[in-house]
């Protein structure tokens, strides 16, 4: 696992795009960007807020309407920003300045709320898709059916088919041919909100092939059954190696990278670096194996960036 720290700032969605804010904070947004977009109340600043900030998904009850660009930066083994659009923006307006938004992106999620109506968000999606084909054509696009926890186990695959079928064929219709969208079933009361998130940030990881070989190879030398590299705080992981992911062991590390990030919080002392010419520094990384976790025995190490 590695560490990775974050900062968030806002626009004001009054200010018009081309104001000095969005100039002022335009040289420091060469990093890819991940847009969080869809309808209001659909769930984009609860991900968020559960995602990076480790907000309790009962908490969210509490969130007010985000009123203003809300722009996370996020420092791992790539640098990243997750900006969350307000529902209420018009983004397809003519005085919108689109490229101060969409201009260096990496991929777009789409929170659909599965457990409302969605043919209209269905609609709006499609249309902000076409529009941005043209002029943005490398933005990856990931459509987070979400809310499923709310729908029971068969409306939820008939609800995921049909947003998959609609979307596809809307798509297809209008001329783009294999649409770069994919699909993930979400929810902020489980693990598969993390599970999708990864998957979306790997899109925007250059290295990953490189990292899925050295995991591999530490599968194979170590005789790991699958081999994580988790960000700490967000719980995402940046790769794996390329067995078939596994949800419930991506749960149970999970899960031990919570309990191991609070028991240091508590337990943890500073350790003196053995490196020569270091005796001056100081260096923290957890390490822990436990055995006998639903059969299965968990080998977690921390890396420094
Ligand atoms: N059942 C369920 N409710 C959720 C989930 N995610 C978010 N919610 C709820 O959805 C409501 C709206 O969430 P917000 O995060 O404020 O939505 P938003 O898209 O940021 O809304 P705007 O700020 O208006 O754009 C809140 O009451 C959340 O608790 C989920 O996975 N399942």
């Amino acid at each position: 696992m590695a560490t990775k720290s974050h900062t968030v700032t806002e626009v004001p969605t009054n200010d018009s795009p081309t104001s000095a804010n969005l100039a002022a904070t335009r040289s420091a947004e060469h990093k890819p960007r991940l847009l969080l977009m869809g309808q209001k109340r659909s769930g984009k600043s609860s991900i968020s807020n559960v995602v990076f900030h480790k907000m309790a998904p009962t908490e969210t009850l509490f969130i007010e309407a985000t009123t203003a660009i809300k722009k996370e930066a996020m420092h791992s083994f790539m640098e990243f920003q997750v900006w969350d659009i307000p529902g209420q923006i018009d983004y397809l307006e003519p005085s919108f300045d689109a490229d101060g938004i969409f201009g260096g992106v990496g991929a777009m999620i789409w929170v659909l709320d599965a457990q409302d109506s969605y043919l209209v968000p269905i609609l709006n999606l499609v249309e902000t898709i076409l529009h941005l084909q043209q002029t943005y054509p490398d933005i990856k696009y990931a459509v987070f059916i979400h809310k499923v926890d709310s729908l029971t186990d068969d409306f939820r695959l008939d609800t995921i088919r049909d947003i998959n079928q609609r979307i596809t064929d809307e798509l297809m219709d209008a001329g783009l041919e294999n649409p770069p969208v994919s699909f993930y079933p979400t929810s902020i009361f489980d693990h598969s909100i993390f599970e999708a998130f990864s998957k979306v940030i790997q899109v925007l990881v250059p290295q990953l092939p490189t990292l899925e070989a050295l995991l591999n190879t530490v599968a194979a030398g170590c005789r790991m059954e699958k081999v994580y590299l988790f960000d700490v705080l967000s719980k995402i992981y940046i790769a794996s190696d390329t067995s078939p992911v596994d949800m419930a062991a991506y749960e149970l590390c999970s899960d031990w990278i919570d309990t191991i990030v609070d028991m240091s919080e508590i337990y943890a002392y500073q350790r003196e670096s053995e490196g020569a010419g270091e005796r001056d520094g100081w260096r923290q990384s957890a390490e822990s194996t436990v055995g006998g976790v639903r059969g299965s025995s968990l080998y977690l190490k921390e890396i420094n960036t």
